[in-house]
């Protein structure tokens, strides 16, 4: 196939190809995707990063007009997500216009996948999933969903054992995720959601998109969340470096170091 995730994690992934919640799970999730992220070219020096460079598209033969919707669909929700965020650093006594700062999200991320979940029913006792629990990793997540239902949340992810509640699918709405990223960043007052597929035999399509801060942004906890009281809880990381170890541990035939991929293709996968 000729869109198969490239070097940069770019287009389509198999089923079964990403294993979301790996201690649980027998098999990988019951769904295919295709990653499309903020284009990059390749004589860009930003392009040397990981998961930086340009999107694969089918040809326009196959599908005229399918890149410039995707696009003008990617650029709208990196509009709308820095409109959220807005609100998120406003909510956290900061000032508006504190995600939007240079070097945090001005080079965002942003990371759009079509999901596609087969018919296979979803299993908890034989660790058979749609998508297995985890909590999305960077700032926040805008999904929209079609109507078959089988996303749940886990409110407490503390809680033994864990209770897991349908969100129904709404018309019209994004469900909005909060990531690992703002949990760190809001030193565990905003908690990143704890979400999962179970797939209950029917189709079904949804469509993340994922807010991630820019490869370099690092994210430590804010003055304004944490105290004498209450220090920070968590280490000090960069973006890419929760995000590239998230994809290796999550997916079969993502390769962090671009030169070893070159060599290597993911050829038949
Ligand atoms: O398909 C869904 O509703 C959720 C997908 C998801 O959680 C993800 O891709 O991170
Ligand atoms: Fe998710």
């Amino acid at each position: 196939m000729k869109v198969i995730h490239d070097k940069n994690h770019r287009g389509y992934t198999p089923f079964e190809e990403e294993v979301l919640d790996p201690d649980v799970q027998s098999k990988g999730d019951s769904k295919e995707g295709y990653y499309i992220g903020v284009s990059v070219p390749e004589n860009d020096p930003r392009a040397k990063k990981p998961l930086h460079g340009p999107n694969q598209y089918p040809s326009p033969d196959v599908l005229p007009g399918w890149q410039e919707t995707m696009t003008r669909y990617h650029s709208e929700l990196v509009i709308l997500c820095k409109k959220v965020s807005r609100l998120l650093a406003l909510a956290l006594n900061l000032e508006e216009s504190f995600f939007d700062k240079p070097g945090i999200t001005d080079d965002a991320m942003a990371t759009l996948r079509l999901l596609h979940y087969s018919e296979e029913i979803s299993d908890v006792g034989r660790g058979i999933y749609g998508t297995g629990a985890h909590s999305d990793y960077g700032l926040l997540t805008l999904l929209a969903t079609d109507d078959v239902p089988g996303l749940q949340i886990c409110k407490d992810k503390d809680a033994v054992p864990q209770v897991w509640e349908d969100v129904p699918p709404m018309k019209g709405a994004y469900i909005v995720n909060l990531g690992d990223m703002l949990e760190r960043w809001s030193n565990g007052l905003f908690r990143s959601t704890l979400h999962r597929v179970i797939s209950r035999g029917i189709e079904r399509y949804s469509i993340p998109f994922f807010f991630d801060p820019n490869f370099d942004c690092w994210v430590e906890c804010l003055p304004t969340c944490c105290s004498e009281d209450n220090p920070p809880k968590y280490q000090p990381l960069t973006s890419g470096e929760h995000l590239v170890n998230k994809y290796k541990q999550t997916h079969k035939g993502f390769v962090s170091d671009k030169k070893a991929a070159n060599e290597n293709p993911f050829e038949g996968q």
